[in-house]
This record gives structure tokens, sequence and C-alpha cells, in this order.
């Protein structure tokens, strides 16, 4: 496929509000696509690069090249030719990258221009644009979209299951089972103000306490156990407490889904920072383990003995995961069949916030277990609210900070694929904090003017504040009270973030 249909198509799917249009766009993209270029459409689609971090020549980006005037680039070329750019290095290196950007970018009409630049300095992101896709994959395709939907969700891979089926068509999803040793994408949660409100919303619910440790899937099949992480990484070396745990339970073959984290001798969670800094930990298992040791605490089963269970209600997946996991080993939880239980319900927030919990999680008794944040069946109400935004700039730093990467621009979604910027944050970094930022900030610089560092919007991190006021110094017209830094969200991408409408919507007394 040539660069030029798939830039038009993008501009046009980020022109348009109308979610019909885009999906029928799409579809005439993937009817023109062969599989072999999905692996290049569907990241760059969304505004992301497959290859992930690579060093751009952040000069001639700036720098204007004159445009080709013939389209000539196909996707897989430029794809390579980013290959190629992300594995100079050594000295010359700089000099090398430019003159690599400087050809393509000379290669690439006006329009292949503004594609390219945008798609390497990552100022535009289709936050929703996977979602969409599945649909557009589907008509394309003649596959039920509920069939894809699920295909993805099995594959822990739109990609794949794109590849699938425009290479052989819908009897391809066939192939995606639920396997034990399979990492599946994990159910997301929704936000809900108060209990009350959940409750109203979902009717016969489970009202769960909310842990904040790490988000795990462990998969046993007989001695065999694999962990792994929200983003599908698998992390079982680094806990062996958990695999014991696991074989420890009186089921052979199974699928959990839970949350692992670390308590301290009275029972009490201890903080994110420490269950964190363990799971990352892959040095020295042994003694970390000895020193900071984790639990699993698992909240539902996706497969037990050979059976899947995905489309079971909850309730039923509840009652195996119940047979197969110790009462100490699961969250704790109250049921509520309807409004008449929101006090008990209350009640139970209330005891979960005094044993040091987060906050709960308050699920349908009803509902699939289904990838991503479809259909809102789980809602979590936390009473500390945060945000997740993206690092779009950062200030050098004075005084003791000297040298390091310090006051973070911070940025919520837009509409239109972009970021606006809320407020500026110094506060509430540890010097770890400040040092693994200013390194991983440096690798995606744009431009720094010696004062602020602009980057390519990729880290997520999480704010606390205070309250939103308005300003005419900031594009929304509003910016934070009081941000600070909650911790980075390395499991997250950008276009997982907050947006400015979601923002506003929880904030009506700004709302102009
Ligand atoms: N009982 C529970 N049920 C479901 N998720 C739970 C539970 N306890 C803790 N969690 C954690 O809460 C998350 C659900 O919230 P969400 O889907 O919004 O993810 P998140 O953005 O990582 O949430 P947050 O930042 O609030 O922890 C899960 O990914 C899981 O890590």
């Amino acid at each position: 496929m040539l660069l030029t249909r798939l830039a038009q198509v993008s501009r046009e799917v980020a022109a348009t509000a109308a979610r019909s249009r885009k999906i029928e766009l799409l579809a005439e993209l993937f009817r023109d696509a062969e599989a072999d270029d999905v692996p290049v459409v569907i990241p760059y689609l969304a505004g992301r690069l497959p290859q992930g971090r690579i060093g751009v020549g952040w000069k001639v980006l700036g720098r204007p090249v004159p445009p080709a005037d013939e389209p000539s680039l196909t996707v897989r070329e430029v794809d390579a030719r980013l290959t190629g750019l992300g594995k100079v290095s050594g000295p010359g290196s700089q000099a090398e990258r430019t003159r690599i950007v400087g050809e393509l970018m000379g290669a690439a009409t006006e329009e292949e221009q503004r594609f390219l630049r945008g798609l390497l300095t990552g100022e535009v992101r289709q936050g929703a644009l996977d979602a969409v896709a599945v649909e557009g994959l589907a008509r394309a395709t003649g596959a039920d979209p509920a069939d894809v939907r699920r295909a993805v969700m099995l594959a822990g891979s739109l990609q794949t299951v794109a590849q699938a089926l425009l290479g052989e068509g819908p009897g391809s999803l066939d192939r995606f089972r639920l396997t034990v040793g399979r990492p599946v994408l994990p159910m997301l949660a929704h936000s809900a103000s108060s209990v009350a409100e959940a409750v109203e919303k979902l009717g016969a619910c489970a009202v769960e306490e909310k842990l904040d440790g790490i988000r795990v899937q462990v998969h046993r099949d007989g001695d065999t156990v694999r962990i792994h992480t929200r983003t599908l990484d698998d992390i079982t070396g680094r806990l062996p407490e958990v695999t014991a745990a696991a074989l420890g339970l009186p089921g052979e073959r199974f699928i959990l889904d839970g949350e692992v984290i670390s308590f301290d001798a009275a029972g009490r969670p201890r903080s994110f920072q420490e269950t964190a800094g363990r799971v990352g930990s892959r040095t020295d298992v042994a003694r970390a383990a000895g020193q900071t040791p984790v639990s699993p605490v698992f909240f539902d089963a996706l497969s037990v003995d050979g059976r899947d269970l995905l489309d079971l209600p909850f309730d039923e997946r509840h009652a195996e995961l119940a047979r197969l996991v110790p009462e100490p080993m699961r969250v704790r939880r109250t049921v509520a069949s309807g409004p008449r239980d929101i006090p008990e319900a209350e009640r139970f927030l209330a005891d979960t916030l005094a044993r040091g919990h987060e906050g709960v999680v308050v699920k349908a008794l009803d509902a699939p277990y289904s990838a991503g944040r479809r259909g809102a069946a789980w809602l979590k109400v936390k009473p500390v609210h945060t945000l997740d935004l993206v690092v779009l700039a950062a200030e050098w730093g004075h005084g003791r900070r000297t040298g390091r990467l310090s006051n973070l621009h911070l940025g919520a979604r837009t509409p239109d694929g972009g970021f606006a910027m809320l407020g500026k944050t110094f506060k509430g970094m540890t010097d770890a904090m400040l040092a693994w930022q200013t390194e991983r900030l440096r690798e995606l610089a744009v431009e720094d003017n010696g004062w602020v560092v602009r980057v390519r919007p990729e880290l997520v991190v999480e704010i606390a504040y205070d309250g939103l006021q308005r300003s005419t110094r900031y594009p929304a017209g509003v910016t934070l009270r009081f941000a600070r830094v909650v911790r980075y969200r390395e499991d997250k991408r950008p276009e997982e973030a907050d947006t400015v409408e979601a923002l506003l919507a929880a904030h009506p007394e700004v709302s102009p």
C-alpha cells in the first residue's frame, strides 16, 4: 500500500466526528490492504511507531525539505527505513540519522511529509482508533464485529487478528481460542463518582475491594505456571511466591485474574511504590522476595479444567473461582441486589478504606468477561481522584535539581487526537523518579531550547490535584490546582490517558 493512501485516510478519519464514517473509511482502506501491510498500517493509523523508540534526526524534522511531486513511498518501505534508523548507533550516528530522515522526507509529498512529521513527533494519537479499526475490519471482511473483538482479546493483539482476517477471511477467527498459557487482554473498569451511582447503574452487583498493586493473569497447566501483566509481559521469573501459590491450588489447569500486592506484618497493604518496586526488580529475586514478599489476590476465573468461562455471567465465574481459591487469596466483597443495598455497599467501601485500600470496584453480576473498557460492567470508585496525563515537555531544574528535568508540562487528550496542556508540576517526585524521568525524557526529546525540553508525548503520569480553576493561559480554559505526581504509569499508553472532555464533565463548577 502506498503511504499517500494511508496519509489521506488518516487525515479524513481524524477530521470526521461520525463513528460510522470513520468505520467506512477504514473498511475501504482494509479492503485495499495486503495482510503484510497490517503490522504497519494499524499502528500508523493510531499514531504509533511499531519500533517504539527510535532516535529520530530531530534537526531535520524542524527544517523544511523540498517535497516530492509524485507519491512513490509504500508503507512497508517507510517502515523498513525507520527500522534502519532505529539501528543507527555509535560515532557519527546523529549525522547518519539526519541523512536517513532527510532522504525519507525528500521522497515524500507534502501531505506525506505532514503525516510522517505527526507520526515521528507523536503529536497525533487516535485514541479510540483500535475499537473503530475492529469494526472497519469486520466490515471489510464480512466478519461479525463481536467475533473480531473476541479474537483480539484472545490473541492479545489487533494486528495478529487483522493479518489473519485479511489473509484468510473470517474462517481464520476460529483459530483464536482461549488457551491456558496464552495471555488475553484484561477486562478494564470505568469510573463512577460514588458507590450509590455505581449500584444504581449496574443493578445486581458485587462490590469488591480495590487493591493498589499490580494486575496479574496467572496461567497454570500442570506443573507449569505463567504470570502476565496488564500489558501481557511475562513476569513469572520475578514472582516465585505467586508461582508457588498457584501450584498449591487444587486445580491442574486454570487461568485466574487478580492483583499482586505486598502486605506488612500487620496485614495492611504496603505502598504501591513498594509493591511496584518488588514486581519490577529482576535481579536477586530470592532476596527481594524475602524482603518484600507479595501475595496474589484473585477476583476472576477465565478458565477452569479446560472450560472457557469468558461468556458466563460474573456470578457463575465467581462461583468457579470460589471453588478453586480459598478465602484469603480472593478479594473481599459484598453482594448488592440493587439500590436498597446501597447503605451496605457504602459501609463496605468505608471498611475497605479503613483497612488501607484505595477504593472499590463494583461489578455487574450478569456481565461476561470482555477485554478493554467496553460495556462499563466494572465501575471503580476511589475517593482520592487522580488523573492519568501525558508529559508534553519538561523544564530543566534549578539549585538542587540542576541537570535534572523537573517541572513537567501535563496534557490531557483532545478529541482530534492531540493533547491540551493543563498545567505544570515539579511536586511529588522522589530523587529516584527525577533521575529516571530525566533519562527517559531525554530519549523522547523533540526539541531543547536550554530551558524547556519538548518530548514525544509517550509517558503517562498519574497526577493528584485539588481541583480545577479557570485560566485563559491554558488551551482548555482550565488548569489544575496543586497538581503533584503520584507515579509513572508505564503500563499505559498515551491514548489511554484522560480526556479534557471527561475532566470538564467531572468538574461542572468550572464549565463555561
Ligand atoms: N477487585 C478488583 N477488581 C478489578 N480490578 C481490581 C480489583 N482490585 C484492584 N484492581 C485493579 O484496578 C484496575 C481496574 O481499574 P482500571 O481498569 O481503570 O485500570 P487502571 O487505570 O489501571 O486503574 P487505577 O489507575 O485506578 O488502578 C485493574 O486493572 C486492577 O489492577
